[in-house]
């Protein structure tokens, strides 16, 4: 695992550009594979994650190619076999091969996914969707099998008991080749939803309804790529420089966002009183003064996303007053606090498994780990708002979702290395 090294405590400005949103290209690269031609992505960000899909896709014979953000991916001499455990269990998202694996040849079997350790993280959702599509699942040991050979797969009507992200993305790959009409409810609202359908519509398939609550999707047996697709900027990431250009910034522009997915971000550090000037495609953040501390509370798309929750954490520490902070999707994602604490934050899981964010004059630097993607997001802020050199071990955990992470914080002139892992 490579480390981190932070000399803190450096007035940083100038800009930054946002990448691609590493849980939209997660799920595109999956879904490539449903298509019957060569597929092209542009502003795909340089992260572990897209390097560990790459390594999956080359284990079926499914070339890809990637240089200065875009992406090219041959499907067309696609063959099943087994998929490589050790790449499957480095992130989540290769979950996203059951669904396009089904959707194209009825039939997939893989192994459970790894992915950020921030609690339980079940597939039932993603499972029950795929038997109403008529799909027979059955697992053995850490590995899922899924077959609808005999029948194919037969368009239905799938109800989610819980909003998943994961679940409804999977639901769209499985359904957009079935024959006949699914339509999915309760499904999840993300952009990056959004994003994928667009993808999918662009290939032709015939699917409306994403960023709404009901997906409807008419079956295609045939997708073409015709055009390049365009991945769009990644509102966490964005969420994590607005977060450090507020905590230790002297005046950052952050070019290439979408300011709506952005809102409940963008509110709240108003309501803290942090001066942003939201322009249609970036923000400008002040250094700000007096803050005061918020309650945030943690639920899907359009509210205030989970994966923030961190990054948000050390500019809190900032403030005048008390901050609370509730998880609804993952209130066990605390992997920060402690490590936190090391560097001298104020910070504390309440009986309610509330994190408490008192304020914090000072942090010193401290050798600490990050133990998940967020988690080390909120460290090295951390580390660049503290006194003295801190070190982040586990940083194969932010390079699984932060694009380019030490030029970009070098060119906002932070002290910033990360060497690389000997394994
Ligand atoms: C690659 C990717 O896009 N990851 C994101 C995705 O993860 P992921 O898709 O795994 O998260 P979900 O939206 O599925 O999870 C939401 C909640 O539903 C629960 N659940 C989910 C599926 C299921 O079958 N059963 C079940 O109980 C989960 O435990 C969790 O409490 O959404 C999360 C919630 O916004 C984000 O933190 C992750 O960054
Ligand atoms: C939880 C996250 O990622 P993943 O679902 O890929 O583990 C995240 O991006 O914050």
């Amino acid at each position: 695992m490579s480390i981190m090294k932070i000399h803190g405590g450096r007035s940083l400005h100038g800009e930054v550009t946002i990448g691609g949103a590493k849980n939209s290209v997660v799920a595109l690269i999956p879904a490539a594979v449903l298509a019957d031609s060569p597929v092209k992505f542009d502003m795909v960000p340089d992260i572990l994650d897209v390097h560990n899909l790459m390594l999956i896709l080359q284990s079926m014979n499914v070339s890809s190619y990637f240089a200065d953000g875009v992406l090219q991916i041959d499907p067309t001499k696609i063959q099943t076999g087994h998929l490589p455990s050790k790449a499957i269990k480095k992130l989540r998202a290769s979950y996203y091969f059951m669904g396009a694996l089904l959707g194209k040849f009825h039939r997939a079997v893989i192994s459970f996914p790894g992915g950020d350790n921030i609690g339980p993280r079940p597939i039932d959702q993603h499972i029950r969707a795929f038997e109403a599509l008529g799909a027979h699942v059955t697992e053995s040991g850490d590995t899922v099998y899924i077959d609808a050979t005999e029948n194919g797969l037969i368009g239905a009507p799938i109800f989610f008991e819980m909003v998943s992200v994961g679940a409804t993305i999977n639901a769209i790959l499985a359904a957009t080749r079935a024959r006949g009409i699914t339509t999915i409810h309760n499904v999840a609202r993300e952009p990056e939803i959004v994003d994928i359908v667009a993808f999918l519509n662009e290939m032709g398939a015939h699917i409306t309804g994403a960023g709404t609550d009901v997906i409807r999707i008419e079956g295609v047996d045939h997708l073409e790529a015709k055009q390049t697709h365009m991945v769009i900027p990644d509102r966490i990431e964005a969420g994590t420089y607005l977060s450090l250009a507020a905590a230790a910034g002297d005046g950052i522009l952050i070019k290439n966002v979408i300011p709506q997915h952005l809102e409940p971000f963008t509110q709240k550090l108003q309501e803290m009183g942090v001066d942003l000037t939201i322009n249609d495609h970036d923000i400008y953040v002040k250094k700000p003064h007096q803050l005061r501390g918020v309650q945030i509370k943690t639920a899907p798309f359009p509210a205030f996303a989970t994966d923030w929750q961190q990054p948000i954490t050390p500019l809190l520490l900032t403030a005048q007053s008390e901050s609370v902070i509730t998880d609804t999707i993952y209130p066990q994602r605390q992997k920060h606090v402690g490590q936190l604490q090391k560097m001298g934050a104020q910070i504390r899981v309440n009986e309610q498994s509330q994190i408490v964010i008192d304020p914090t004059p000072h942090l010193h630097g401290a050798v600490v780990a990050a133990g998940e993607i967020r988690a080390g997001a909120a460290l090295m802020i951390a580390g660049l708002m503290a006194d003295g050199e801190t070190v982040i071990e586990e940083t194969d955990n932010i390079l699984r979702g932060y694009d380019n992470i030490a030029r970009k914080l070098t060119d906002l002139h932070a002290d910033v290395e990360v060497l690389p892992s000997s394994d």
